[in-house]
């Protein structure tokens, strides 16, 4: 095992589904994929592995934020031989014309958080993008399933109650879609160590119009994204 997933060499898949929610692996889980087995319940990041149309995919909890993300993606990637990682999340819009329920796919990821400056000596703006296959065959899946998916920036943010709504209507001046909290890190990571990246998301809340859906719905209310994030993992190995 590695320090935060316990689970044994073999136990996890080369393509690993990443909500947020531990809930919400268990949920995808126990509903899409056939014979699951969990492999982790460490911190109570629950992590399945079953298959979802022949194929054997992983779902992994990652908890909120990007210091949480990076540990699990790290940990995939490194200790468990992992080789895509798709994250299946939920996100406040930016734009007008997003309404609750909408996928969203980000094609890279602009971010308050501190990790790259750090890791760049403060010199660059690096910028964390989503791989282009994995983006491209998403695209493919959602259009065949008729499934209205937007793909554009969105923003990955530290706060989830920020002190400065007001750059929310700047972002969306510059198209960015909307926010969550964990896309930059995921990306970058997988960058760094040769794995493929994608943000899939679904809107659960509206930042200027104050809608919201229930936290059963943020759990549970994903069927699309869920089966979007699914037949993009095991594209080509099926
Ligand atoms: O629904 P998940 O995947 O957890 O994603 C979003 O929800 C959490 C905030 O409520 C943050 O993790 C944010 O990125
Ligand atoms: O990070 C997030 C996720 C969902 N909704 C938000 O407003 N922010």
């Amino acid at each position: 095992m590695s320090v935060h997933i316990g689970a044994q060499p073999g136990d996890i898949v080369e393509r690993v589904l990443l909500p947020g929610d531990p809930m919400r692996a268990k949920w995808i889980a126990e509903t899409y994929l056939k014979d699951p087995v969990c492999y982790t319940q460490v911190r109570g990041m629950l992590g399945y592995t079953g298959t979802w149309r022949g194929v054997p995919v992983s779902v992994q909890g990652t908890g909120m934020g990007m210091p949480s993300a990076s540990i699990y993606t790290h940990e995939l990637i490194n200790e468990y031989g992992v080789r895509s990682v798709i994250r299946i999340g939920s996100c406040g819009a930016i734009i007008d014309s997003l309404k609750l329920g909408d996928v969203v796919a980000a094609i890279g990821s602009a971010t308050d958080s501190n990790m790259n400056r750090v890791r760049f000596d403060g010199l660059i703006d690096y910028a964390p993008v989503a791989d282009f296959g994995l983006l491209r065959t998403a695209a493919e899946v959602a259009e065949g399933r008729g499934v209205p998916m937007r793909v554009g920036p969105i923003l990955a943010a530290d706060a989830f109650y920020s002190d400065r709504p007001d750059l929310y209507g700047r972002l969306a001046d510059y198209g960015v879609l909307a926010v969550e909290m964990e896309s930059a890190a995921i990306y970058t990571t997988a960058a760094r160590y040769g794995a493929r990246a994608l943000t899939i998301l679904t809107v659960s809340d509206h930042i200027t119009r104050e809608e919201r859906m229930t936290p059963a719905e943020r759990e549970q209310g994903f069927d699309n994204m869920v089966q979007i994030g699914l037949d993009t993992a095991i594209a080509g190995a099926a």
